[in-house]
């Protein structure tokens, strides 16, 4: 076992700890000693922690995880919901923007050809891209908060170009401003979630991205869905302004939340950072001060401000456009490359997992696969939403105890035998669909599986990783560009889909089929688990982390600014108390 020493990270101390029932003997956080004497290092897989003291070996790990977990962390738990309002503003368009484009009073105003109808999804995700690009300078330039105030007036702005649409170019045009928001916000929420988050719960609360994401794409299609039937332009009026309401507010809430500690602790205003700090582990500033929890996590913070600093040079402070070219730069670097593929290639696989082909393509796909009928084929598409909704809910209750790695691979599995099986049904029975009902739906039901399997999987994993695996001086950049490979591969889909069910619906079924077959090698071979790791531990779990000579600095870092002497401290006061 390895004994390179380093510090236990927050909910390693007695009241957020599990002493190891298996080991007869007293446990060192409640012995009289204080900690400093003994050796203890933090496995980076899973953050468990192990002290080894008078020849025994204790094993610590998190606060509760799941429901438990939740409860613990309710404010952050309230925080990270109300971020998440973010997700809810995309999920709801692409819900909506299905049932209006085919609206009769719709279609009779403008009557669009399959290209402008095309060019409207892409108009938003074009804008998206742009604005998942920039918000990550502004996270880092004004803050994660404001920025996501920014980009919720940009949103309302699109969309009430939208809602108020005398002429199409204004319909285009309000989706390009309003996918700036959107794009935007797809990035900050994120960033915003994976800061405030206490490692043993943080993959529940970021896949509530997901589920914002998932509830507003089932609300926005059902909405689209029933306003159908409203008089002239209230059809599609209504749906398209009733988006409004949660980016007001998202805006007006957003002034409440509390600001991200890890980006206050970067920028140096450690005051701050520590009443932020101390809101979200719902402690009072005067509690903080003394809170051994609040105080190491806010340590960990410094210390990799710190070393980023020192070691690299690195640093969120840094202002300008060259400063700005090297931020970007720094995510291809040898040390962060790495982690930029990690980014890109989880939303790279998420996208080509072929999800939005099925939702963009949903009616069109049904009927290729033997399904007639306007409701029917509305239906269907809507059903994948609501699939998706219920897929959520597991993965929010259960990622932080399974990982992320083995969800991603068995959901790639899943995913690719369901593609196979539909790809297969196709080629046999295209022609004469009427007279193999059973296989129709045999296909029909792999949608719905490939649907739950990516619902817990990829679908919620792609929001996650990418915010955790930066460090924070390149975090805004490096989710962005992540957030830019989701939204550049959604329009990639877009564009290609059309073109490869023309050439044969089942050669697209083998094609995403492929891409989940690859997924699942990806995801066993090169992404590290970041479950229950601190922000600030996530790089122990890549093979470029820090060097021998960057632990002794880290080593020395955290001596300094009192990281060791804190915890030998909380040793010796936990023993005090246990003792009084
Ligand atoms: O995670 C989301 C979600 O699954 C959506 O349904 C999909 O349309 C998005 O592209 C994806 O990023």
């Amino acid at each position: 076992m390895s004994s390179q020493p380093q510090k236990p990270g927050r909910g390693y101390i007695p009241i957020s700890t599990q002493y190891n029932e298996e080991s007869s003997a007293e446990s060192p956080l409640s012995a009289n000693t204080p900690l400093r004497a003994d050796t203890y290092h933090v496995t980076p897989h899973d953050g468990t922690l192990i002290i080894h003291k008078d020849g025994h070996s204790y094993t610590y790990s998190y606060g509760p995880k799941g429901i438990p977990g939740l409860f613990h962390n309710s404010f952050a738990l309230a925080c990270a919901v109300f971020a998440s309002l973010g997700g809810l503003t995309f999920g709801y368009d692409q819900g909506v923007i299905a049932n209006v484009l085919v609206m009769p009073d719709f279609l009779q105003r403008w009557p669009i050809t399959p290209l402008q109808k095309g060019l409207m999804t892409a108009m938003l995700e074009l804008g998206a891209l742009l604005g998942a690009l920039t918000a990550g300078t502004f996270a880092d330039r004004i803050s994660r908060r404001q920025s996501i105030i920014i980009a919720c007036f940009v949103f309302c702005l699109g969309s009430s170009m939208q809602f108020g649409a005398q002429k199409l170019w204004h319909l285009i045009l309000g989706r390009a401003v309003g996918g700036l928001g959107v794009g935007a916000l797809s990035m900050l929420s994120p960033l915003y979630m994976a800061e405030i988050s206490p490692p043993e719960v943080r993959g529940s609360l970021m896949a509530l991205e997901q589920f914002a994401i998932v509830l507003g794409a089932v609300l926005g299609f059902w909405t689209g869905f029933f306003s159908r039937s409203l008089p002239g332009s209230a059809s599609w009026r209504t749906p398209l302004g009733i988006q409004i309401i949660p980016g007001i507010f998202l805006a007006f809430g957003s002034i409440f939340l509390p600001p991200s500690p890890r980006l206050l602790v970067a920028q140096g205003r450690y005051d701050e950072a520590r009443n932020s700090l101390a809101r979200l582990r719902r402690r009072n500033p005067s509690e903080a001060e003394s809170d051994p929890l609040v105080q190491i996590e806010l340590l960990e913070m410094r210390s990799e401000v710190l070393l980023m600093e020192r070691a690299f040079g690195t640093t969120v402070k840094e202002s300008g456009i060259r400063a700005e070219i090297r931020t970007w730069g720094r995510l291809f670097s040898k040390k962060y490359r790495d982690r930029t593929f990690i980014g890109v290639l989880m939303m790279f696989f998420q996208q080509w997992s072929g999800i939005n082909a099925l939702l963009y393509y949903g009616p069109t796909l049904v009927q290729s696969i033997g399904l007639q009928g306007d409701k029917v084929t509305l239906m269907v598409s809507g059903g994948i939403g609501i699939v998706q909704f219920f897929a959520v809910l597991p993965a929010i209750l259960y990622i932080d105890r399974l990982g992320r790695k083995p969800l991603l691979r068995w959901g790639s599995a899943v995913m690719c035998f369901a593609h196979l099986a539909i790809a297969v049904l196709v080629r046999l029975y295209e022609d004469d669909w009427s007279a193999h009902v059973g296989a129709a739906w045999t296909a029909v039901g792999c949608v719905y599986l490939f649907t739950a399997a990516y619902g817990t999987s990829y679908g919620p994993i792609g929001w996650i990783l990418p915010s955790e695996v930066f460090p924070i001086s390149v975090r805004s950049k490096g989710v962005s560009l992540s957030t830019a490979s989701n939204w550049f591969n959604n329009f990639l889909i877009g564009l290609v889909t059309p073109l490869m069910m023309e050439q044969s619906a089942s050669v697209t079924f083998i094609t995403f089929s492929t891409a989940c077959f690859l997924g699942y090698f990806w995801s066993t071979y090169r992404v590290p688990e970041t479950g229950n790791v601190p922000l600030e531990e996530i790089d122990a779990v890549f093979s470029s982390s820090v060097g021998a000579e960057d632990s002794e600095l880290k080593d020395q870092i955290e001596r300094e600014i009192g990281l060791h002497d804190l915890i030998a401290d909380i040793g010796a006061e936990s023993s005090l108390d246990e003792h009084e």
